[in-house]
């Protein structure tokens, strides 16, 4: 009889529907360290409940960026989980405990004993702090409002660039293998994940030359998300309000 494995990986998608947006629970099971990616402040109740509930100690609440649809939960779970440091890009113009570079890790887990590892990778356009994170062992990436499901982060405001967006995408995910899982901020669809090989072949925006891109982009005549205003002063404190 084959030996049961013990899953080492706890892996958790999350959706916040106000602003559509999805957030991600990953632990090493080994260590029950955990970390979140873009929690959302309506939403910290349930999320803080779950970690506790599988006894999870949380090290990190990472954002890909400085939300602009949405108040970040990390300020709140900071407070709920003293070891839990918050994490940004040094690119954000926002407040946190650690500040990550392109080419930089995120580690929970013991080193040698097959811990999560994230790897940053800048993809700057939809703002100048955006970050990606890739799990090589786990073949996904997280890619906040850079690439969407058939779609990509608006590049009108916060320093957006359509010109950056688009290197971003072909040169530091569009070169991932094709069989990564692609797991984004954001769907206004319904959709939960994609892949590299699905983004490359069948996205509308990405499947055009860069000057056919600048031009979709310059003519998505989106309206601004509802929480602009509330949301980026509080997410450039990591979440915290001025009375707080
Ligand atoms: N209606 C939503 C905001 C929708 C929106 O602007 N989404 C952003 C990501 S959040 S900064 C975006 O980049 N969308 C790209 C697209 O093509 O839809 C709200 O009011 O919150
Ligand atoms: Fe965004």
């Amino acid at each position: 009889m084959e030996p049961k494995s013990i899953p080492q990986y706890l892996f958790r998608q999350l959706f916040e529907n106000e602003s559509s947006t999805y957030t991600y629970l990953l632990a090493d099971l080994a260590t029950k360290q955990a970390l979140i990616i873009d929690p959302v402040v309506d939403t910290v109740e349930r999320d803080a409940k779950l970690i506790q509930q599988l006894g999870l100690k949380l090290r990190y609440a990472v954002n890909t960026h400085v939300h602009a649809d949405h108040i970040t939960g990390s300020g709140e779970l900071k407070k709920k989980f003293p070891d839990c440091k918050s994490v940004i890009s040094n690119e954000s113009g926002a407040k946190a405990d650690i500040y990550v570079k392109d080419g930089e890790v995120i580690q929970i887990g013991e080193t040698g004993k097959t811990p999560v590892i994230l790897e940053c990778r800048a993809t700057p356009g939809h703002t100048n702090g955006c970050m990606s994170f890739v799990s090589h062992k786990n073949k996904s990436v997280f890619t906040g409002d850079a690439l969407l499901i058939r779609g990509c982060g608006r590049t009108d405001f916060q320093q957006g660039s359509s010109d950056k967006l688009y290197t971003s995408i072909q040169t530091k995910l569009f070169t991932l293998p094709d069989d990564y899982r692609v797991y984004p901020a954001h769907d206004y669809t319904g959709q939960l994940c994609s892949s590299i090989l699905e983004e490359k072949t069948h996205n509308p925006r990405l499947t055009k030359s860069r000057d056919e891109f600048i031009q979709i982009m310059a003519n998505l005549k989106l309206s601004h998300p509802k929480q602009i205003d509330k949301a980026l002063p509080a997410n450039l404190m990591c979440g915290i309000q001025g009375d707080d």
